[in-house]
Parts: structure tokens; sequence; C-alpha cells
């Protein structure tokens, strides 16, 4: 009997700290950041030629995905009026009581510092100083400034988004070069669509907390040809990696191939507007963006051995 008491109670116990463990880890827009992260390893690997030093990969990924996540926490600590409105996001951990302000004040200044603290003694400081003003970019200047000021919220605040890659880059080379900088252009112009997709099918949850998103403040029609024109903006952009030559066929075919799917997809969304075509467009949105990073990585290790296997038989 005094055992199985002793088992409750420490049953008991393991449950709250995992479900605390779990408050935390929410706070940090987990899927988000694994993205974040993926991209920013595959600059790293893009970066250098053969195998790169595992151990400053690892480093870098830690260091950058503990600042992307004290961003998202910055994010969920200073929006909590607006999240309390939208359906969406009522379930974070500081709006149902799973974590206080204060907790998640100290947790976020933790990953901040742990974060910047990896990059400088084990990257470099050129990283570090470039993920801080990413991380301060997404969890102030967007969330404080610009999302509830100006529908060019997320296009301005998109650059914090869009920098992974290129911390990626800079992390393995210590210098900002024209690839590097190709990759972030990659990621400024699909936030847009990305973002602008999601916002259409959650329009009126934007009008209720009085954010002034696209939809909200320039209409459904406006934003479907918002998206289009981004999207013929980023079918180009993903198209000059291989014009100069970064890339060979594998990437090439596997960016034709995703970016005829999205073009299908917002064309489609242009042209006879529905709430379950522009979440399909979201979701799909999110693929591509892994896809496409996913064949820089195959084209990047296979492409030359291709190429040469190839042209030793030609
Ligand atoms: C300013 C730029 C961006 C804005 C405004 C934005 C907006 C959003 C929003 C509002 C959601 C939530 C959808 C939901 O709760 O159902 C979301 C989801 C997501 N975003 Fe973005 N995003 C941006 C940039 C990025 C970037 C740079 C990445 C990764 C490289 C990314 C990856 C994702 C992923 C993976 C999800 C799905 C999360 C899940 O399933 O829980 N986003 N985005
Ligand atoms: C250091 C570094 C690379 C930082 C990355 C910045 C980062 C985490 C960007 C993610 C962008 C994002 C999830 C925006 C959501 O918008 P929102 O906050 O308006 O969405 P919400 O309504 O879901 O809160």
């Amino acid at each position: 009997m005094t055992n199985s008491k002793h088992d409750t109670v420490s049953n008991g116990a393991n449950e709250s700290l995992s479900g605390a463990i779990q408050q935390y880890y929410d706070l940090t827009k987990p899927r988000v950041v694994m993205l974040i992260v993926f991209t920013a390893f595959v600059g790293m690997l893009l970066a250098v030629d053969g195998m790169p030093d595992w151990v400053t990969v690892a480093l870098a990924s830690l260091g950058i995905g503990l600042a992307a996540s004290s961003g998202a926490a910055m994010n969920q600590i200073i929006d909590m009026r607006a999240d309390a409105i939208m359906a969406r996001t009522q379930n974070r951990p500081l709006l149902t009581g799973g974590l206080q302000v204060w907790q998640a004040v100290i947790f976020a200044g933790l990953l901040c510092v742990l974060g910047m603290l990896v990059l400088v003694v084990w990257v470099n400081v050129l990283t570090a100083v470039l993920t801080f003003i990413s991380m301060v970019g997404y969890g102030v200047i967007y969330t404080v400034f610009l999302k509830p000021a100006t529908p060019q919220n997320i296009v301005i605040g998109g650059a914090a988004g869009a920098a992974p890659p290129l911390l990626g880059w800079v992390a393995m080379t210590n210098a900002i070069t024209p690839e590097g900088c190709l990759l972030f252009l990659v990621i400024f112009a699909w936030t847009p669509p990305h973002f602008w997709a999601l916002a259409l099918y959650r329009r009126e949850e934007y009008a209720a907390a009085g954010v002034p998103m696209l939809p909200v403040t320039h209409g459904e029609e406006f934003t479907r040809l918002q998206i289009l024109l981004y999207t013929y903006i980023l079918v180009a952009v993903t198209l000059l990696p291989f014009t100069i030559h970064m890339f060979g066929a594998i990437y090439l075919i596997a960016a034709l191939y995703l970016n005829a799917r999205f073009m299908f997809y917002v064309y489609k969304l242009y042209r006879n507007y529905s709430d379950e075509l522009s979440r399909k467009t979201f979701f799909y949105s999110i693929n591509y963006l892994m896809y496409l990073f996913g064949a820089m990585l195959i084209d990047h290790y296979l492409w030359d051995r291709i190429r040469l296997f190839l042209m030793s038989y030609g």
C-alpha cells in the first residue's frame, strides 16, 4: 500500500515535470525552429567543399536554434493580447496558465545568452552578431513595431526569418558572400506567399485581433494578386543559383518541379479562392521550402560526381 501511494506521488511529480518541459518546449515554436535550423544546416554544408567540420556544424546549429527559440518566446511574451483573441493561438502556454510571464522571460533570456555564448565561443563573432540581429528583428522589431503597424510587417520582418541559411554560410566561412545572400533571398521571397496564404483563411481572426495583415487592410483579392506576384519573384530567385553555377541539374529539376506545383496552387487560388485551397497552399509552402533546401544539399554532394561519371562515358 505504502509503495503504491509513493508511486502515485512520484508519478504525479514526473507528470508535472514533463508537463512543464512541454510548456517550455511549446514556447519555442518548435516546428518553425526545426525548419529554420534545417535551412541554416544546409547553408553550412553548401558553404564548404567536401565534408565540413561536424563539430562546428553541430555547435552553429545549436546556437542558431537557441537564438531562434528565444525569438519565438519573446514573440509570445509580447503578443499575448492578440494571441488570446485568435483561436489558432489561444492555447499557447502563457495563455492557458501553463507558464507565468516571468518564467517565460527568464527562459527567453537564458536561451538568448546560451545561444550567443555558443556562437561567440565556438563559431565566430560575425555569426553571433547576425544571429542576434535576426533574433531581435523577429522577437522585438517585427512583434512590437511592425506587426501592429503595417501590412508590410511580414515582408520587412521576413528578413529575420530569411537569415538562417546565410547565418549557416557565415558560420563556416566567416564571410558574407553573394551565394549566402542568394540563399537569404530565396526565403525572403518565399515568406509573403507562405504567410499570406495562412492570413487569407485566418483573416477574420486577424481582423478581430486588430492586426493589420494584408487581407484585413487591402482585402482578399489584392492579397491573392500579391501572393501570385511574389511567387513569380520566388520562381525567378530560385533559378538564379543554377544560372550562377552554384548548383547543377539535380537542383534545377527539383526547383522546376516544386515551382510548377507552387504556381499551380497560387494561380488556382488567384482565380478561384477557397479557404480550403488557401490552407493547402500554406501547408504546401512549408514542404516546398524543406524539399528545395533538401534538393540543394543533394545536388551539392551528388551533381559533380554524376557529371564526372557521365563525362567519363561521353
Ligand atoms: C516573417 C516571417 C514569417 C511569418 C510571418 C510566418 C508565419 C507563420 C504562422 C502564423 C504560422 C502558424 C501556423 C499555425 O499556427 O497554424 C507559421 C507556421 C510555420 N512556419 Fe512560418 N512564418 C514566417 C517565416 C517562417 C520561416 C522563415 C520558416 C522556416 C524557415 C517558417 C516555417 C514555418 C513552419 C514549419 C510552420 C508550421 C508550424 C507548425 O506546423 O506548427 N516560417 N508561419
Ligand atoms: C535567430 C533567428 C534566425 C531568428 C528567426 C526568427 C524566427 C523564429 C522567425 C519565425 C517567423 C515566424 C514563426 C513568424 C510567425 O509570425 P507571428 O509571430 O506573427 O505568428 P503567430 O501569430 O503564430 O505568433
